[in-house]
C-alpha cells in the first residue's frame, strides 16, 4: 500500500543492506519484487487510463525485473505491453530471470524501440545499481523519447540518475512520475536529480519498519520533525531578553544594507532584542535607517572585546557586506566563546588558513554555523569541493566534521549538517529566492534561533525552512525587503 512520505531519506547502499537484512529474516525477495513492479503497473493504470500501448524498457539488473512484473501485471490487466530489452534476457540471473521469465513473451532488444505518440513508457532500465555513465544505446532511446515528448514512469529512479547524488550520469530520463520503494533515495531530493523525477511515490514493498530503522542514518528531508522538540525556545511570552539578544556587524559605510537585513530577518525571526555593531563611518548610515533594531559603536577588535563583558548577547552574525577580510578574521576568533553564523565575507576571510577557524570552534558543544554558496565552501573546503566521488550531502557532512561546524550548504537543494554526522535535505525553497540579500535574511533567522538557546543544527534547519516558507509565501518577484516580513512563527 502506498505510504504517508516519511522524511527519511536512505542511500542506495543502505538499501542494499535493508535487502540483506530482509532475506536473513526469511523474507521471499521475489514477493518484494512483485510487490514493487505490481505498484508500477497500478501507477501507470491511475495515471494513463487512455493509454494506447504501455512500452517496458527493462534493464540487465533487478530494476529490470521490477519492469517485467509490471509488463506482465499490465497484460493481464487487458492493456496493450511491449516490452524492450537492454542485453540478452538470457543473462538475467535470480530474481529478475524468475520475473522475465513469469512474463513469458519474447521482448524486443532496446535499439528496436521506435517510440510512438500514445506510448506511455515505463523505465525499468536502472535503478539503485547503475554504476557508471549510460550506454550509447541507452541515451539514444532517451533522447527519441524526450523529442516525442512521451511520459515515463521511472521505477525506482530515472535511469541515469544515480540514486546517492542525484546526478545524471552520461544522459537520463526525464519522467513524469516515479515509483519508489520503502523510502526516498538522496537522488530524488538532491538537484538535478529532483526535477528528473516528476511527481514522486513511496511505495511500502513490506520491508519491516524495524529493518530499515536499523540501517537508516541521520539523513532525512528537512522539515519540524527536525526541531520539533526545541520550538519551546521560542516562547513569544517570554522577557526580551530571554528571547535572546542578537548581534549582527555591519559592513562600511557604503555597504550597510546587507546587515540590516540579517538584522530585520533576526527580529522578525524571534530575537528579543538585535543590535547592529557598526564602525564609526558606517553609524550614519544605519543610523538613519534603523528603528526597532538597536545600534552599538564597534570599530576594532578592542572595542568588540570590551562589548563581550555583556553575556547576555548570546549570538551573533558576521559577514553581510562586511567587507574587511582582516578584521572579520579578528572578530570571528574573539567570537568563540559565543553561538556565531559566519556568512559572506565572513566565510572568505579565512580562505587563507581555514584551520585557524575550525580550531577556534573546536571545543564544547557546535556554536558555529556556517552558510557558504557554491562558491564560498569551494573557498574553504576545496579538496571536497574537488571530490567528484562525492554527493552533496557527503560534501556537506565531510565539511562539518572538519570544522566542527554545522553546514548550511546554500542553494536550491540546500543540505544542513552536522559535525555529529546529521544531514537533511532542504526542499522548500521557491525559485525566486535567489534574489540579492536573501542569504542575508538566512543568515539573521538563524541567529535568531541561536539567540534564543537552541543548539546549531537545529537553528539551521529550522533557519532554511523558514526562509524557504517566507520565499514562498511572498512569491514571484520578492525582494529581500519582502522576504523579511513574510517570515512566519515557527510551528510548534
Ligand atoms: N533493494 C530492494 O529491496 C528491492 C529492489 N528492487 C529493485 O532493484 C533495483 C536494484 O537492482 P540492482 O541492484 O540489480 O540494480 P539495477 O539498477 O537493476 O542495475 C544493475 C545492473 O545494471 C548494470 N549496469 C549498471 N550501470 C550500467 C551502465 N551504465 N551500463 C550498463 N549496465 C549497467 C549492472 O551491471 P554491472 O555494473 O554489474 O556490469 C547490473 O547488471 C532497484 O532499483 C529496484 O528497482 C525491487 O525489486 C524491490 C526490492
Ligand atoms: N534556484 C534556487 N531555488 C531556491 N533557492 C535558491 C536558489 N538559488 C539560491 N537559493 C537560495 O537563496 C539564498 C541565496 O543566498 P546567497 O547566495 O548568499 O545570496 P545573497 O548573498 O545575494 O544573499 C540561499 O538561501 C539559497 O539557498
Ligand atoms: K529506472
Amino acid at each position: 500500500m502506498p505510504v504517508d512520505r516519511d522524511d527519511s531519506i536512505i542511500t542506495p547502499a543502505e538499501m542494499s543492506a535493508i535487502d540483506r537484512d530482509a532475506a536473513l529474516s526469511g523474507i521471499d525477495s521475489f514477493r518484494l519484487m512483485t510487490s514493487a513492479g505490481t505498484a508500477v503497473s497500478a501507477a501507470a493504470l491511475r495515471l494513463y487510463p487512455q493509454a494506447l500501448r504501455f512500452v517496458v524498457l527493462c534493464g540487465p539488473g533487478n530494476n529490470g525485473g521490477d519492469g517485467y512484473i509490471a509488463a506482465a501485471a499490465l497484460h493481464a490487466s487487458g492493456a496493450q505491453v511491449a516490452v524492450h530489452a537492454l542485453g540478452d534476457p538470457a543473462h538475467l540471473k535470480g530474481d529478475a530471470a524468475r520475473a522475465c521469465a513469469g512474463w513469458g513473451h519474447a521482448g524486443e532488444p532496446l535499439a528496436k524501440y521506435r517510440p510512438r505518440p500514445g506510448d506511455i513508457v515505463i523505465d525499468a532500465l536502472f535503478g539503485a545499481g547503475l554504476s557508471r555513465a549510460v550506454p550509447d544505446e541507452v541515451a539514444a532511446v532517451m533522447r527519441a523519447v524526450g523529442s516525442e515528448q512521451l511520459p515515463v514512469i521511472a521505477v525506482d529512479l530515472p535511469s541515469g540518475v544515480d540514486g546517492r547524488t542525484g546526478q545524471v550520469l552520461g544522459e537520463s530520463f526525464h519522467a513524469s512520475h516515479t515509483v519508489t520503494f520503502m523510502a526516498r533515495k538522496p537522488g530524488h531530493l538532491l538537484l538535478p536529480g529532483r526535477t528528473l523525477c516528476g511527481s514522486l511515490e513511496v511505495f511500502d514493498i513490506g520491508i519491516p519498519q524495524r529493518i530499515l530503522a536499523a540501517h537508516t542514518s541521520g539523513l532525512s528531508e528537512n522539515g519540524p520533525h527536525l526541531w520539533a522538540g526545541q520550538a519551546h525556545a521560542l516562547d513569544p511570552s517570554a522577557h526580551k531578553f530571554k528571547r535572546g539578544h542578537l548581534a549582527v556587524f555591519s559592513g562600511g559605510p557604503l555597504a550597510t544594507g546587507a546587515a540590516r537585513l540579517s538584522a530585520a530577518a533576526g527580529l522578525k525571526a524571534g530575537a528579543g532584542l538585535v543590535t547592529l555593531a557598526s564602525a564609526s563611518a558606517a553609524l550614519d548610515a544605519n543610523a538613519a535607517h534603523l528603528t526597532a533594531v538597536m545600534l552599538k559603536e564597534i570599530g576594532d577588535a578592542g572595542a568588540l572585546a570590551r562589548w563581550l563583558a555583556d553575556k547576555r548577547i548570546g549570538a551573533f552574525v558576521l559577514g553581510p557586506g562586511f567587507g574587511d577580510l582582516e578584521t572579520a578574521r579578528q572578530y570571528a576568533l574573539l567570537l568563540n566563546d559565543r553561538a556565531l553564523v559566519l556568512d559572506a565575507d565572513g566565510i572568505t576571510a579565512f580562505k587563507d588558513d581555514p584551520s585557524l577557524l575550525f580550531e577556534a570552534y573546536a571545543q564544547g558543544e557546535t556554536h558555529l554555523v556556517m552558510t557558504p554558496h557554491d562558491g564560498e565552501f569551494a573557498r574553504l573546503f576545496p579538496d571536497i569541493d574537488a571530490d567528484p566521488t562525492l554527493s552533496k550531502v557527503d560534501r556537506a557532512i565531510a565539511a562539518a566534521k572538519r570544522s566542527h561546524a554545522v553546514i548550511v550548504y546554500k542553494g536550491a537543494d540546500t543540505v544542513i549538517a552536522s559535525p555529529d554526522g546529521r544531514a537533511a535535505i532542504n526542499t522548500n525553497a521557491p525559485p525566486w529566492l535567489a534574489t540579492a540579500g536573501s542569504g542575508d535574511t538566512l543568515a539573521g533567522i538563524i541567529g535568531a534561533h541561536l539567540a534564543q538557546g537552541m543548539p546549531a543544527f537545529e537553528a539551521a534547519a529550522a533557519g532554511v525552512w523558514r526562509h524557504g516558507r517566507a520565499g514562498a509565501k511572498a512569491g514571484e518577484g520578492l525582494t529581500a525587503e519582502d522576504l523579511a516580513a513574510a517570515i512566519e512563527p515557527l510551528p510548534a
